[in-house]
């Protein structure tokens, strides 16, 4: 019976929340009202004493269902389980009202545990208070309400009808909270309720679907939406629920790649846009509805040079600048200024700065603010923590502050026109940006909006048409915005002022025709700036093509540690040996004060990390790109807020996140990069504080790793340094050069030797591109290694059409849907890249299937006789969407490197 009742919420959980962005498959947050992660085995509440309770009360809780055996593990630990979970939600209730809207209201949880499995006695000593206190709880007030899909259309239908002006109304209250508790006394809140229970009796039979009020209360407040902006036509709709279904079978698929390792799982949105192409319209690609640009003329340059800074000679602004190291090249380039007053900037701008005790500018800030506010286009590379977004924030309020806009609405069009936009590789660091902005724009009277992926985009559409000053957010989503409605939403045509912040980022991740799609609604004759702490070179020619003759700054040495960080190393000559030394290293901290944010590689170690530390009694969460948003920003804030002091989490936590008191970073995994590094590690000592980093790497296994760590770590350790150097002078089998017929030499073990000396960072990538090289050979037999490199061309009909046009997706024994790529008569070098592992793992990551290479290579010229298939890739997945995703990318990938080798 629990059975079905509990499949019956799970799936109505899925379609009730996807609606309003939070029912990401396999959250059970309708079910306990707060952010718990079936896919978890322990996943917390963040209150200490909870910890430790909990570990104790379930170790072999397993809720994971993608486990076949679900039912089987599920059920035995459904008694304590339930009640766990219910009062880590009510306790997540409490804590965040404003996230669950509905508590107090009706839950669907059931009244009475629906099992009565044998609990395991050692366990009921632990568990008995709880699952006491738990039930006594949901007696009192907990009431049981199910209805089904029937039910649901049917007072949606009626809902229709009236018209509900519920969102105008909440907006006069001053608070969220008040809007809360406003919201819970109107007509509508209690029509739900009343029609709901209604419909509930009338069909109480139907189980398998039942629906919570909660779920029910979204869904309508979906609908209601629409109501409300009875402008929004059927296509919004139409386009919403395309998103959401899209969202339903990322999200849900998320739940499959745990192991995945999941550097930006954020840009999902991005990759998502082909998909939502097509299914959005019939067309293939999606089009973003083009405005009139504004004429009106902008006006960018506000500096006035104080008296002071004139008087600075070209010797002592030398001298100035070479005691920070700062290289600073292009046309027009101001002297830096020393202090805030010699800015001109409006009062309540500095009084904010006052009131934030940023007594003085940091170095990025006095060389870029003059320029910037000359109205130059600008690159400023500055190391992690170095005060990047006030460089940025502060032109940007003093532009639009002088550029009143007159912005001529036509009656169609219904939603912003924002006047300047921030761009963001992450959802994490748009919402970082916004915190730090909104305070000068509540003083200024400006609006924010931020758009980023993983919430309701309906919730966004409304913020919109209720204007908008400033956007911030990723690229993905902002183009998902661009296109709703036909383009009546969000149109880009008065902006005068673009950031891209982490650019290097935003760019390297490949989303750059998602960029370049944004950028060609500007305004051409915007003043653009590009900041990051890393700026790879290949990056910078890009930049330099979306910028128009930027001012270039360089503050420190580029691509290195902020020297505020003391960089420490284990070297270690297996993985096991890790935790002991990580215990002992959190063992000499004060963890009661100290925050410490360890990286891992891996979704599920970073879990299992978790479940470790919170065993040894420490306040530990974990983020990763498997949890939802809503999970994610509460786990910050947990961070923030102190109610944690460990956070585990892969490299999605690497960039922009600023956290006061974050004073120890771990890198329980090395980065493979050294930009990774970089801004992993530049998550503590920020600002004029000290930090510390701290970096496993395995003996033998790493020394590459440990390779990228030196080209950035000022004065590297000894011991990494060797490991570094017997990469440097590792003997390296040499590709030959083949022998032109495709047909391979034998290897000759030259030793190949790279020294530090010669041509500086170019020499740096190079080195780079060959161990790039040396990873890809680990993908290939040993028949396809040496080949000719500069082996570009192949005969066309080599290339099986099957390669870049549509491909078959077929189910599979486990109902999983399959899909073949052919790629054995690809030149090699297109092989190589499609096959390596970072290529698999992001198309894994983005699109949520797995990625396998099989077969053999087989010289497409020689009538070998082998019974071995030629090689293939096969894109595995549990939905024909995400199958088709995962092929498109690597046809995609498949593509750009054919033209790139010109063929
Ligand atoms: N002039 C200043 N004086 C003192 N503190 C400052 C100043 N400017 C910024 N800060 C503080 O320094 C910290 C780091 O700033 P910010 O987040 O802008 O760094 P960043 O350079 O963007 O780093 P990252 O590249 O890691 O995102 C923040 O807490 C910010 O409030």
């Amino acid at each position: 019976m629990w059975n079905r009742g509990h499949q019956g919420n799970y799936r109505g959980n899925k379609r009730g929340g996807y609606r309003n962005g939070r029912g990401n498959g396999g959250y059970d947050r309708n079910y306990n009202g707060n952010y718990y992660n079936y896919s978890n085995q322990h996943q917390i509440p963040p209150q200490h004493q909870y910890l430790q309770n909990y570990n104790h009360q379930t170790p072999n809780t397993n809720y994971n269902i993608n486990n076949n055996n679900y039912q089987q593990n599920y059920q035995p630990n459904y008694q304590q389980g339930y009640q766990q979970r219910y009062q880590q939600g009510y306790q997540n209730q409490q804590r965040y009202p404003n996230n669950y809207p509905n508590a107090g209201y009706e839950t669907s949880l059931p009244v009475e545990p629906l099992v009565n499995e044998p609990v395991d006695e050692k366990k009921r000593q632990y568990d008995e208070p709880m699952i006491e206190e738990g039930k006594k709880y949901v007696e009192e007030t907990v009431k049981p309400v199910k209805s089904n899909k029937k039910s649901l259309m049917k007072f949606k239908r009626r809902k229709v009808e009236k018209k509900v002006t519920k969102v105008e109304e909440t907006n006069l209250f001053e608070t969220e909270d008040q809007q809360t508790e406003e919201v819970k006394k109107q007509p509508l809140h209690k029509e739900v309720k009343e029609k709901f229970q209604e419909d509930t009796l009338e069909n109480s039979n139907t189980f398998e679907e039942s629906i919570s009020v909660e779920q029910a209360e979204n869904e309508v407040e979906a609908q209601d939406g629409k109501n409300l902006n009875e402008d929004l036509d059927e296509d919004l709709d139409k386009y919403l629920s395309t998103l959401a279904e899209s969202d339903k079978s990322i999200h849900g698929n998320i739940l499959n790649t745990e192991n995945i390792s999941d550097d930006d799982i954020d840009e999902i949105y991005n990759a998502d846009l082909q998909l939502l192409n097509s299914l959005n319209t019939d067309k293939n690609k999606k089009i973003i509805p083009k405005h009139e640009l504004s004429t009106q003329p902008i006006e960018k340059s506000f500096y006035i040079e104080s008296n002071l800074i004139k008087s600075l000679t070209k010797n002592e602004v030398k001298q100035l600048r070479n005691q920070d190291g700062i290289i600073i090249r292009g046309k027009h380039i101001q002297k830096p200024i020393l202090e805030w007053n010699q800015l001109g900037l409006p009062n309540e701008i500095f009084q904010i700065l006052q009131a934030n005790k940023f007594n003085s500018p940091t170095p990025i800030q006095c060389e870029s603010l003059p320029n910037i506010m000359s109205g130059n286009d600008l690159i400023g590379v500055a190391k992690t923590g170095s005060g990047k977004t006030i460089a940025f924030l502060l032109p940007l309020f003093r532009h639009l502050l002088s550029n009143i806009t007159n912005i001529t609405d036509s009656k169609t069009f219904l939603g912003s026109s924002p006047r300047a936009i921030i761009l963001t590789p992450t959802r994490e660091l748009s919402i970082q940006i916004g915190k730090s902005a909104q305070p000068f724009a509540d003083k200024l009277g400006l609006k924010i909006v931020k758009c980023y992926g993983g919430i309701s985009i309906s919730k966004q559409i409304n913020e919109l048409k209720r204007g908008c000053d400033i956007l911030i957010g990723t690229p993905g989503r902002i183009i998902d915005l661009l296109c709703t409605n036909s383009g009546r939403i969000l149109r880009l045509s008065y902006v005068s002022f673009l950031v891209m912040d982490e650019a290097d980022r935003m760019l390297d991740l490949g989303f750059e025709p998602q960029i370049i799609d944004i950028l060609s609604n500007l305004r051409n004759d915007r003043q653009s700036l590009l900041f990051s702490a890393t700026f790879p070179i290949k990056i910078q020619t890009i930049a330099r093509k979306i910028l128009k003759d930027p001012i270039e700054i360089i503050i420190g040495n580029k691509n290195k540690v902020n020297e505020n960080i003391t960089n420490s190393f284990h070297v270690v000559d297996k993985n096991d040996e890790k935790m002991a030394i990580l215990l002992k290293t959190l063992g000499t901290c004060n963890t009661e004060r100290e925050k410490i944010l360890i990286f891992m590689e891996k979704q599920k170690s970073c879990d299992e990390m978790v479940n470790k530390l919170i065993s040894r009694g420490y306040a530990v969460m974990s983020l990763h790109g498997g949890k939802d948003q809503y999970e994610r920003e509460g786990i910050i804030k947990d961070l923030r807020d102190g109610i944690i002091n460990i956070l585990v989490a892969t490299s999605i936590a690497s960039r922009g996140l600023d956290i006061n008191g974050l004073n120890m970073v771990i890198n329980y995994d090395a980065p493979s990069h050294r930009e990774d590094y970089v801004h992993r590690v530049g998550r503590t000592g920020r600002g004029i504080n000290h930090g510390e980093a701290i970096t496993f790497l395995i003996k033998d296994l790493e020394d590459r790793k440990a390779y990228e760590i030196c080209q950035v770590v000022d004065k590297p350790d000894s011991k990494i340094v060797e490991m570094s150097e017997k990469w440097i002078n590792r003997p390296r089998e040499e590709s030959n050069n083949g022998d032109g017929d495709g047909n391979v030499n034998n290897n000759n073990n030259k030793g190949f030797i790279y020294g530090f000396s010669g041509h500086g960072l170019e020499r740096l990538e190079s080195i780079r591109n060959e161990a790039q090289n040396e990873e890809k050979n680990k993908y290939l037999d040993d028949d396809q290694k040496p080949g000719d490199l500069n082996n570009s061309k192949l005969d066309d009909e080599l290339i099986d059409s099957s390669v870049l046009g549509p491909v078959d997706v077929t189910i599979g024994q486990n109902g999983e849907y399959v899909a073949r790529l052919e790629i054995n008569n690809l030149p090699q070098k297109v092989r190589w890249n499609v096959t390596a592992h970072e290529t698999t793992s992001r198309v894994e990551e983005l699109a949520s299937v797995s990625v396998v290479l099989k077969g053999v290579y087989k010289d497409p010229n020689s009538n070998s006789n082998s019974k071995d298939e030629p090689l293939y890739m096969t894109v595995e997945g549990p939905s024909e969407i995400s199958v088709r995703r995962g092929v498109s990318l690597l046809q995609e990938n498949i593509r750009s490197n054919l033209q790139r080798l010109n063929v």
